[in-house]
């Protein structure tokens, strides 16, 4: 016994000594440059993801390493625009990777989010793109429901200040009433604005604490964490006790994609009453389904996951820009640029004539100042910030360094939106920066990715900018925010993926919850 136990274990020395050769002397990623321990092993970068500091520490290997930085045993993190454009551009041969998207499937199939294949990528998006387009997104219907929802959340600053200044509360609303509304339309639009219990029901699980943990699992042990969250409560809770669970039932979003199933089948039966402009998404993907002749075509199933999806890729990432724009401009450090974005807003009430409504999207499109608010705003509290992960079934050349088919490549947000050669005092927030002239703004646009880029760059985006535009301008037309006393000296966070988003110059708050509460002034008191 003594005698097979010393020959288990010499074979398992010899394989982890030739792994480790391999790995770090010969593999073709062996020339990338970067700390030996993260080469050696997926551990290293996982206990980083564990902590939701991966974005963070991999953006440290940048400065010390440079713009190639290998990351993993298989993954190598870029921060170039040679890079940038190879992997996410026109083109390029990079999907991204199952193992890391499949988590986003909804109710079991892939969607726009998910496909790894480019072709069918491409046909899905073909049947979108023409309703976020910013042409569409700046005219009626949806112009006009976006400014509908920025009036309903000053009616919720005038009837329940408390709520309104609850920021993760009340923006979420905002955002889960306009992504609704362009998912569903007019009928299947959430109003939780508005008040309505049930709708804001469906936000009880979304900033879950545990969710970030779950997404941890469901990547780096994906069947252990299917098997267990599928078990009974017995084993769930003896794994509760010993810290082993991966996340709680239900898991976030699951309030989300109950609402969207759910809508989607109480409006399947409604879908020759409604017209086409008046039914979102869901009806134009049923349109699509009726004329998919030839083409491979679009099941009641695909249509109900692809509307979940969008809920999901809208809710949070826009919602939570808008509280870090809120707050950052709540800062007494920062008062100067929220009175001169009242200002730029206040200076364009001619438009309306006279009849004391918000600014329309179109108007506020065209403000520089509340432009650069937002861009800077997502220059420093990206949503998605951290990796974008790809893979290719074919050989690269990335920045020099030869990628064999396979090998998990991507680029952050993160990082290359602090490059001080191109954003000099990088941490800082200044919107300033976005006002010079176009010459000298033009390669900070280049660098600056908060919505992807290329083929699978956010479908959204133009959907996003006109709900966050519109808000701003309908806020600041009518009040000063103010933070609390007890919120000035720490940053909010909220969670992505599973990372933390948060400002580096303050202690964060509390590391679960995503909370400021700012005060709202009507200006007749000021
Ligand atoms: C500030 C708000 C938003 C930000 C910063 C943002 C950012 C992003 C990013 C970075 C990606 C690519 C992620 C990856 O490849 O891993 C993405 C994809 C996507 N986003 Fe957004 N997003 C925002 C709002 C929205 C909204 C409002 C929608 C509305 C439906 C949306 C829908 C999507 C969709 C469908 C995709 C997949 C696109 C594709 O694969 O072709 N996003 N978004």
């Amino acid at each position: 016994m003594p005698l097979e136990f010393t020959a288990i274990a010499t074979i398992v020395f010899a394989f982890l000594i030739f792994h480790a050769c391999w790995t770090l002397f010969f593999s073709p990623l062996a020339r990338i440059p970067g700390p030996k321990l993260f080469a050696l092993t997926v551990l290293r970068l996982a206990k980083e993801d564990f902590y939701g500091t991966r974005t963070r520490i991999i953006h440290r290997l940048h400065q010390e390493y440079g713009p190639a930085v290998r990351v993993g045993p298989n993954e190598v993190s870029f921060n170039s625009l040679a890079a940038l454009r190879l992997i996410y551009g026109a083109g390029s041969p990079f999907g991204r990777p199952p193992a890391f998207y499949r988590i986003f499937d909804v109710y079991g199939r892939s969607h726009l989010f998910t496909f790894y294949s480019s072709v069918e990528h491409a046909a899905r998006k073909k049947l979108m793109s023409q309703m976020y387009s910013k042409s569409n997104v700046l005219k009626s219907p949806v112009a006009d429901s976006i400014q509908e929802k920025a009036k309903d959340f000053i009616k919720l600053v005038e009837s329940d200040p408390q709520t309104a200044s609850d920021l993760v509360k009340s923006l979420h609303f905002f955002s889960l009433d306009n992504i609704t509304w362009n998912t569903f339309g007019e009928r299947g639009g959430t109003a939780t604005l508005a008040g309505h219990v049930a709708d804001r029901q469906i936000l009880s699980d979304i900033d879950e604490p545990t969710a970030r943990r779950h997404s941890w699992f469901q990547i780096h042990l994906p069947r252990y964490t299917r098997l267990v969250m599928s078990g009974g409560p017995y084993l769930t809770s003896i794994l509760d006790v010993i810290g082993l669970l991966p996340g709680k039932r239900p898991v976030a979003y699951s309030g989300l994609q109950d609402y969207a199933l759910a809508t989607f089948d109480t409006l399947r039966g409604d879908k020759t009453s409604v017209p086409r402009c008046d039914g979102g998404l869901m009806m134009r993907l049923l349109d699509e389904q009726g004329s998919s002749s030839g083409k491979t075509p679009i099941s009641d199933m695909d249509i109900a996951a692809e509307c979940a999806d969008h809920l999901d890729a809208g809710l949070k990432t826009t919602s939570d820009t808008l509280m870090f724009a809120l707050w950052a401009l709540s800062l007494p450090e920062h008062r100067s640029y929220q009175e001169r974005l009242r200002e730029e807003v206040k200076g364009m009430e001619p438009v309306l004539n006279g009849n004391g409504s918000t600014l329309p999207a179109d108007v506020c499109d065209r403000l520089p100042f509340l432009d650069a608010v937002i861009k800077e705003t997502l220059r420093l509290y990206a949503p998605i910030p951290a990796s974008q992960p790809r893979t290719s079934t074919r050989d690269a050349i990335i920045d020099g360094f030869h990628i064999p088919a396979r090998t998990t490549v991507s680029c952050q947000a993160f990082s290359l939106h602090r490059n001080p050669e191109v954003f000099p005092d990088p941490n800082t927030f200044k919107p300033d920066r976005w006002l010079a002239s176009d010459m000298e703004t033009a390669e900070m646009k280049r660098w600056w990715w908060p919505f992807s880029s290329g083929a699978r760059m956010c479908l959204g985006m133009h959907l996003a900018l006109a709900e966050m535009k519109t808000l701003m301008a309908a806020i600041y037309q009518e009040y000063t925010t103010k933070m609390d006393r007890e919120f000035e000296k720490s940053s909010p966070t909220a969670t992505s993926r599973f990372e933390l988003v948060y400002d580096d110059h303050f202690p964060i708050r509390e590391v679960r919850s995503a909370t400021v509460t700012l005060k709202t002034e009507s200006t007749t008191h000021l």
